[in-house]
């Protein structure tokens, strides 16, 4: 066992997950989920298109109910909360707060026609910050944080390229000081290049902060760069789990076999 796994159990997990299933058919969706999320680990989710990966974040993320099981979630404010028990309300305030979401369109985690200052703002003044010369401060250092020159602070999103903007939706993400990150397809439809920068980026950052973070990828290269654990999804099952330098570099299942081999790939 490594020293940091060691680490990881002798503290409660962030997140139990026990036999969770969401299905739109046969096949499609996500079942039979049980694992538990320590804090600072990165657990990436693998699999090719329609293995139910997105299916499997969205229920993890309580943006859509299960068919059944149950997930624990360790809130700061709210202590242990069964996500699909406790009220409303409450997820609202976990997903203003205590957690982030990176979407892969940043059009979908960003306010396109806002400025840069006020997409990070307004995080700040969803938890109650109203000062605006500390939300300016606050946002300029977000922004340096995430290498976009804080002069940028009053253009919108939409005049960002493409990894800005996703170094946008990260800064705003951050800005609360969440403990749990959901992102899915980080990278996707960027540059190699740019790719690579935000790679970087983001796993600078999920150290330094000690993040948690379940990240669904297509990529095995980006899993082998941010994960600690891979989960590999298959036609809505997991056939495969463990460390992620064990469960890519001696693959177990035939179809991780494949997905490794990069025949199922892109
Ligand atoms: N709202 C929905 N209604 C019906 N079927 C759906 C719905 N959302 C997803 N599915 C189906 O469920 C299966 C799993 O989809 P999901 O998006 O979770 O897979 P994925 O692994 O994330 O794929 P991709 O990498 O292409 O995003 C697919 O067959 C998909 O067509």
């Amino acid at each position: 066992m490594s020293a940091q796994t060691a680490q990881w159990q002798d503290v409660a997990p962030l997140l139990q997950v026990r036999e969770l299933s969401k299905f739109y058919a046969p096949g499609k969706g996500c079942g039979d989920i049980d694992f538990d999320l320590y804090p600072g680990e990165v657990l990436g989710i693998v699999g090719e298109s329609g293995s139910g990966k997105s299916t499997l974040l969205n229920v993890l993320s309580a943006r859509l109910a299960p068919d059944a099981g149950q997930v624990i979630y360790q809130s700061e404010q709210f202590g242990e909360l069964d996500l699909y028990a406790c009220d409303e309300a409450q997820r609202r305030v976990l997903m203003r707060s205590e957690w982030g979401i990176v979407h892969q369109h940043a059009r979908d985690g960003l306010r396109m026609n806002v400025s840069a200052g006020a997409n990070i703002g307004e995080r700040l003044m969803a938890v109650g910050e109203r000062h605006y010369g500390n939300i300016r401060e606050r946002a300029q250092a977000w922004l340096e944080a995430v290498e976009i020159d804080s002069s940028r602070i009053d253009d919108r999103p939409s005049q960002f390229s493409g990894g800005m903007q996703q170094r946008l939706q990260i800064a705003r993400n951050l800005v609360t000081h969440p403990q749990l990150i959901f992102m899915d397809e980080p990278t996707g439809g960027l540059d190699v290049s740019v790719q690579a920068k935000l790679l970087d980026m983001l796993r600078g950052l999920v150290a330094e902060l000690g993040l948690s973070v379940i990240i669904v990828t297509h990529d095995l290269a980006v899993a082998r760069l941010l994960a600690h654990r891979l989960m590999v999804m298959r036609r809505g099952q997991v056939v495969e789990s463990g460390l992620t330098d064990q469960v890519l570099d001696d693959p177990q299942h035939p179809y991780t076999q494949l997905l490794v081999s990069s025949i199922l790939q892109n």
